[in-house]
C-alpha cells in the first residue's frame, strides 16, 4: 500500500502517474487537509483517502507531499504511527533527510526527492537521495515508483538544493521564457494565439533536439546562428542585457530559498 500524505499539485500528480503505470486505485491510500479535497481525490481517480494516521499505519511507502512549511506538523502527527521498516519519500523542497529522521522513530529509511510538474505528462526530471538509514533497495523502490513518472537519477544530499533550483523550478523559468517570447511577439503585430504556436512548438522542438541528438546546447545554437543573421542579432541583446548572469543569479537565489526552507 502507498499512502500520499498532502495530495495537492505534486501528490496528485504522481498518483494519477502512478495510476496511469498500472498500479490498482485499491493499492493507494490519499490523504488531504479539506474533506472537498478529499472526495475529489476519490471521484478523480477511485482511491481510498483517509486521516495520515490511519494512512501512515497501514502503508509500507508513505510519500510525504506536503509544502515545506507543513512538513513539520505532518511528522508530529504521524510520528508515533510510522513503523521502521515504513519507506518515507520525501517530496518537500529544501527538507534534509536528517530533519525527517528525528522526527520518526528510530531507523525509518527516507528517500528525499526531487521532482517536477512534467510528472503529470510522464516527463519529470525526478532526483533521488538517500537518507542515513535508506539503503539500495529503498533507492530501488523509490525509482520504481517514479521512473514511469519520467527519469530518475541519483545524487548526493548535499546537491539537492541545487537540483531544486536546476530541475524542481525549471519548468516555471521556461514558462517565464514562454511568456516573454509571446509578449515580444504581441509588440511585433503577431497575434497572440499565433504567436503562442511559434513559441510553443519551438520551444517542443527543440527539447526534442536536446534530447534526442545529445547534441551539447552551444552547438545547437550555433547551428541556428547564421554568419550576419538575424539570430546574432537577438543574441547579442541578450548577452549585452546579461540574461545569462541573471540566469545564473536566479538559479542561485532558488537555491539559497530551499536552504531556508528546511529552517521554517
Ligand atoms: N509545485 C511544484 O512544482 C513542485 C513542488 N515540490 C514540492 O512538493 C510539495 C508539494 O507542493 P505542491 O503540490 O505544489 O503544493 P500543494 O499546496 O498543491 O499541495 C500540498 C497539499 O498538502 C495539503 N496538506 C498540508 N498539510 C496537510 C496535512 N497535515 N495533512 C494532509 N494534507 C495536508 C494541502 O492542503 C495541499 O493540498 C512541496 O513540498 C514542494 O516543495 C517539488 C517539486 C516541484
Ligand atoms: O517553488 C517551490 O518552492 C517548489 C519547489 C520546486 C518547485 N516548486
Amino acid at each position: 500500500m502507498i499512502a500520499i500524505l498532502g495530495a495537492g499539485k505534486m501528490g496528485e500528480a504522481l498518483l494519477s502517474g502512478v495510476l496511469r503505470a498500472g498500479r490498482r486505485p485499491g493499492e493507494i491510500v490519499a490523504t488531504a487537509r479539506r474533506p472537498e479535497r478529499a472526495a475529489q481525490l476519490r471521484e478523480r481517480h477511485g482511491v481510498r483517502t483517509a486521516e495520515n494516521a490511519a494512512a501512515a499505519r497501514e502503508a509500507g511507502t508513505l510519500v510525504l507531499a506536503v509544502k515545506p512549511q507543513d512538513m513539520g506538523a505532518l511528522l508530529a502527527e504521524i510520528g508515533p504511527h510510522v513503523a521502521p521498516g515504513t519507506l518515507v519519500i520525501s517530496m518537500a523542497a529544501g527538507i534534509t533527510c536528517a530533519f525527517i529522521e528525528e522526527r520518526l522513530a528510530g531507523g525509518v529509511p527516507v528517500v528525499r526527492v526531487m521532482s517536477n510538474t512534467p510528472v503529470l505528462v510522464d516527463e519529470a526530471m525526478s532526483v533521488l537521495s538517500a537518507g542515513s538509514h535508506a539503503g539500495e533497495d529503498h533507492l530501488k523502490l523509490a525509482e520504481e515508483l517514479l521512473s514511469p513518472v519520467g527519469k530518475v537519477t541519483r545524487i548526493p544530499e548535499s546537491l539537492q538544493d541545487a537540483a531544486t533550483a536546476l530541475s524542481g523550478s525549471a519548468p516555471a523559468y521556461f514558462y517565464f521564457l514562454v511568456e516573454a517570447m509571446v509578449d515580444a511577439g504581441i509588440l511585433l503585430g503577431m497575434p497572440r494565439a499565433a504567436a503562442l504556436e511559434m513559441v510553443v512548438q519551438s520551444a517542443v522542438g527543440a527539447a526534442t533536439m536536446l534530447r534526442d541528438t545529445g547534441e551539447h546546447p552551444v552547438l545547437l545554437r550555433e547551428a541556428v546562428t547564421s554568419p550576419g543573421g538575424t539570430t546574432i542579432a537577438a543574441i547579442r541583446e541578450l548577452e549585452r542585457h546579461g540574461v545569462r548572469a541573471a540566469v545564473i543569479e536566479a538559479l542561485e537565489a532558488a537555491r539559497d530559498r530551499a536552504r531556508a526552507l528546511a529552517a521554517g
